[in-house]
C-alpha cells in the first residue's frame, strides 16, 4: 500500500508540474544553426525591426511611435540604454518619466514588438560622449572602452546595478527582450581588446542567464570583425543602402558560417552635423536593398525608424575636425522627429508587405501640429545679472585652468574668471585647449570668440586689474572614433603673449533652476526700466553683448485645447540654448544650420491659463541688436531642418575689432 501511495503522489507532482508548463508555453529564443534561422519558441522567425531611442522622444509619445513602428509591419524595435542619460552624475540614477527605460520595454511588449537590446556600455548613436558619463573623464589613468580596471571597475558596478531590472523582461521569463547586443561597433575603435569583450560576456552572461542570445555589431571588413567578434557571442554586420547585400552578407558568413543573416543596423538615413548640409538617403534606395535582404531571408533592423531629438545637452559629436551633431535626430527616417510617417514610411511598408503580414487597420495619423505665431522675447539679464543663480556656491578658485569635469559638471556653459595682469596695447591671446567655445568677455564687455576647430587665439587690449572671462560652451562630447576622450572647458593654460595667466576663479554654471530668478528680475525690468528692448538692454550701448536671457511667454494656448506640437523658429537669432518652461529643449544655431527649428513636443506645453515660457539663453548677437529689428521667435506648424549652412559663422564675428567703449587704452604701453 505504501508503494502505492508514494507512486500515485509522484504522479501527482508531475502533472502539476504539466500543468504548469502548458500554462506558461515554453518560451524560447534560440539560434538554429542548421537551418540559418532564429527559433521563437521553437518555431523559424526573422526579424524585421527598427530603431527608436527612448531617450529621444518623449514618454508621452513612446506608445504613438511604437504603435506607428507595428503598423508599418515591424515585429521588433531596437534600442540602445543609454548609461549616462540614467547616471549623469555618479551614483545618482534616474529611471523616471522619460528615462523609465522599463515603461518603455513593457509598452514594446504590450504593443507585440519584440526587443533587440543594446545596452553597451558604449553605444556611440550620435549621443553625449557614446552614452558613457562624462564624470569617466575624471579619473586619472582610466582607458575607455578596455579592461583597464579603472574603467572596468565603473562598467561592472553600473551592470550589477542595471542589467538585473531586465529579467523580468526577457523574453524566456515573458518579456519582450529576445537579443542583447555588447558594446557597440567594437572592431572600429582602436584598442582591439578582447580581454575587455570576455569580461563583458560574462558581466552579461551572470547577470542575464544562459538563454539570452548575446551578439555583436561591427561594419562588413575583415579587420572590424576581427576585432569586434568573439566567441559565444552572434556576430552581426551593419550597412546601409545601395550596398550589395549578398556581397556584405559574405562578410559576415567569415565568422558565422552558419545561423541566420543580420544587418543590426541598416541605414534609412544618416546623421547631421551643424554647418553641413542636412543629410537625406533616397527612398527607393532605401527599399531596394531592404528588399534584397529580406529576399534573402535576412533579419534587419532599420537604423533609424524613429530618430527623434537630442534634447538638452544631450548630442554627441564627430572628429577628427570637431563637428557637433545638432538638437534634431531626424535623421530623414522613416518617422519624422515628430513621428509623422513619411512616403519612405509607405514605401518601406509596401516592401515588409511583401514578407510579413501587415497589420490590419489604419495607420496611425501624424500628430496634429500648431503655429501659435510669433512671441516677442524681451532681454531679461546678461550672465553677470544672475551669476549668484547660476552659481550658487560660488566659484572654486585655482592657479590653472581645469576641466569641466574636474568641477564635477558634464554638460552646458561654464565661467573661467583672472584678472589682467598688466597693461596691454595689443596682446595675443592663446587658448589651445579650448573645448568647445569661448567668449571672451573682458569687463563685461565680448570682445571675441574662440573655437576648437580654429580660433585658439585672438588680439586683446585692456589695463592691469581688468577682468578678464572665457565663457565657454561644452558642445557635446565626442562619441566616435579615437577622439573619445574628450573633457571639457578649458584643458590647458591660457597665455598672453606667451605668458601663462594664473589666480583663475571657475564659475560652474547651473541652468536648471533659473527660470523663476529671470521671471522676478522680467517683472522688476518692466517696473523700473521701461517697457521696450532698448530701455532695458544697457549691454548693447557699448555695441558689445555677452551671453544674456530673454524670456517671452507664450501666447494663450486656449486656441486649442489639449496643445499640440510646434517648432519653435529660431531665424534671426544666432546661438545659444532653448527652453520651454523649465524643459531644456535644446541648442539652437540658425546661423550655421542646416537646423532652424526646435522641434516642441505638445506634452511641453501646459493648457490655459497657466502662462508658459519660452527662454533664451543667446550667446552671442540676438536679432534686435540693432535696434531696428524685433527680438522674437516664432512657432510654426513644419520644421525648417535643412537650411542652407554658413561657410564658418564665426567669420563674422572672429576678427571684430572691438574696444571696449570707457576705457582708454591710447595711453597704455605694451
Ligand atoms: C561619421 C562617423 C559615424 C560613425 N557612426 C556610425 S557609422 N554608426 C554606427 C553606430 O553603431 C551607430 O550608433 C550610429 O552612430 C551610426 C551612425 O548614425
Amino acid at each position: 500500500m505504501g508503494r502505492l501511495r508514494s507512486y500515485v503522489s509522484k504522479l501527482l507532482i508531475c502533472m502539476a508540474v504539466l500543468a504548469v508548463k502548458q500554462a506558461l508555453p515554453d518560451r524560447s529564443f534560440t539560434i538554429d544553426y542548421d537551418s540559418n534561422t532564429f527559433l521563437k519558441d521553437g518555431q523559424p522567425f526573422r526579424y524585421v525591426s527598427g530603431s527608436f531611442h527612448y531617450s529621444r522622444v518623449p514618454a508621452f509619445y513612446w506608445q504613438d511611435r511604437l504603435d506607428k513602428m507595428k503598423m508599418a509591419g515591424l515585429n521588433a524595435v531596437q534600442t540602445y540604454v543609454i548609461w549616462n542619460f540614467h547616471e549623469l552624475k555618479p551614483g545618482e540614477f534616474n529611471f523616471d518619466g522619460d528615462h523609465d527605460i522599463l515603461s518603455f520595454l513593457k509598452k514594446a511588449n504590450d504593443t507585440g514588438l519584440a526587443v533587440i537590446l543594446r545596452p553597451g556600455p558604449y553605444i556611440c548613436g550620435e549621443w553625449d560622449l557614446g552614452g558613457l558619463p562624462a564624470w569617466l573623464l575624471n579619473i586619472p589613468g582610466i582607458v575607455l572602452r578596455s579592461s583597464n580596471d579603472l574603467y572596468m571597475a565603473h562598467v561592472t558596478e553600473w551592470m550589477n546595478f542595471f542589467l538585473p531590472k531586465l529579467r523580468p523582461y526577457l523574453y524566456v521569463n515573458g518579456g519582450p527582450i529576445i537579443m542583447v547586443q555588447v558594446e557597440n561597433e567594437y572592431g572600429s575603435y582602436q584598442t582591439c581588446d578582447h580581454q575587455y569583450q570576455r569580461q563583458l560576456y560574462h558581466l552579461f552572461r551572470a547577470n542575464l542567464g544562459p538563454d539570452v542570445v548575446l551578439f555583436t555589431t561591427d561594419g562588413p571588413g575583415d579587420h572590424l570583425l576581427q576585432c569586434g567578434t568573439l566567441q559565444d557571442m552572434y556576430a552581426t554586420i551593419d550597412f546601409g543602402a545601395g550596398s550589395n547585400s549578398t556581397g556584405m552578407f559574405q562578410e559576415m558568413r567569415k565568422f558565422e558560417p552558419k545561423g541566420p543573416l543580420v544587418n543590426s543596423e541598416y541605414y534609412t538615413g544618416w546623421l547631421d552635423h551643424w554647418e553641413h548640409p542636412h543629410q537625406t538617403v533616397k527612398t527607393a534606395a532605401v527599399c531596394t536593398s531592404l528588399d534584397q535582404m529580406l529576399a534573402l531571408g535576412a533579419n534587419v533592423n532599420m537604423y533609424m525608424f524613429e530618430g527623434g531629438t537630442n534634447f538638452g545637452f544631450w548630442n554627441g559629436a564627430n572628429y577628427p575636425t570637431f563637428n557637433p551633431q545638432p538638437t534634431s535626430y531626424d535623421y530623414d527616417a522613416p518617422l519624422t522627429e515628430a513621428g509623422d510617417p513619411t512616403p519612405k514610411y509607405m514605401a518601406i511598408r509596401n516592401v515588409i508587405g511583401k514578407y510579413l503580414p501587415l497589420p490590419a487597420g489604419p495607420i496611425p495619423p501624424p500628430t496634429k501640429k500648431y503655429a501659435y505665431g510669433v512671441v516677442e522675447m524681451e532681454f531679461t539679464a546678461t550672465i553677470y545679472d544672475v551669476l549668484d543663480q547660476l552659481c550658487p556656491y560660488g566659484p572654486i578658485m585655482t592657479d590653472y585652468p581645469i576641466t569641466m569635469e574636474a568641477m564635477q559638471q558634464y554638460q552646458g556653459f561654464m565661467l573661467y574668471r583672472t584678472k589682467l595682469p598688466q597693461d596691454y596695447t595689443i596682446a595675443n591671446l592663446t587658448v589651445d585647449g579650448i573645448r568647445d567655445r569661448g567668449y571672451v568677455i573682458i569687463d563685461q564687455v565680448w570682445v571675441g570668440t574662440l573655437n576648437r576647430v580654429n580660433a585658439t587665439t585672438m588680439n586683446i587690449t585692456g589695463s592691469e586689474g581688468m577682468t578678464l572671462d572665457i565663457f565657454v560652451e561644452n558642445q557635446g562630447h565626442i562619441n566616435y572614433g579615437s577622439g573619445l576622450y574628450d573633457p571639457k572647458g578649458i584643458i590647458s593654460n591660457v597665455t598672453l603673449d606667451g605668458a601663462i595667466l594664473e589666480k583663475w576663479s571657475i564659475y560652474s554654471l547651473d541652468l536648471d533652476n533659473i527660470l523663476p530668478k529671470l521671471q522676478s528680475l522680467h517683472r522688476q525690468g518692466k517696473r523700473k526700466m521701461g517697457n521696450t528692448v532698448q530701455e532695458r538692454a544697457p549691454h548693447w550701448r557699448d555695441g558689445g553683448y555677452v551671453p544674456s536671457f530673454y524670456l517671452g511667454s507664450f501666447p494663450n494656448l486656449s486656441a486649442i485645447d489639449p496643445p499640440q506640437d510646434t517648432f519653435l523658429k529660431s531665424s534671426g537669432w544666432t546661438k545659444g540654448q532653448a527652453f520651454i518652461n523649465d524643459f531644456n529643449l535644446g541648442r539652437y544655431w540658425p546661423r550655421a544650420g542646416p537646423q532652424v527649428t526646435l522641434f516642441v513636443p505638445a506634452n511641453l506645453l501646459r493648457p490655459s491659463p497657466v502662462e508658459n515660457t519660452v527662454l533664451f539663453l543667446e550667446l552671442e548677437r540676438p536679432p534686435c541688436f540693432n535696434q531696428t529689428e524685433a527680438c522674437t521667435v516664432e512657432f510654426i506648424d513644419r520644421p525648417i531642418i535643412n537650411s542652407t549652412v554658413a561657410a564658418r559663422p564665426d567669420e563674422t564675428f572672429r576678427d571684430r575689432k572691438y574696444i571696449p567703449e570707457g576705457h582708454d587704452f591710447t595711453n597704455l604701453k605694451h
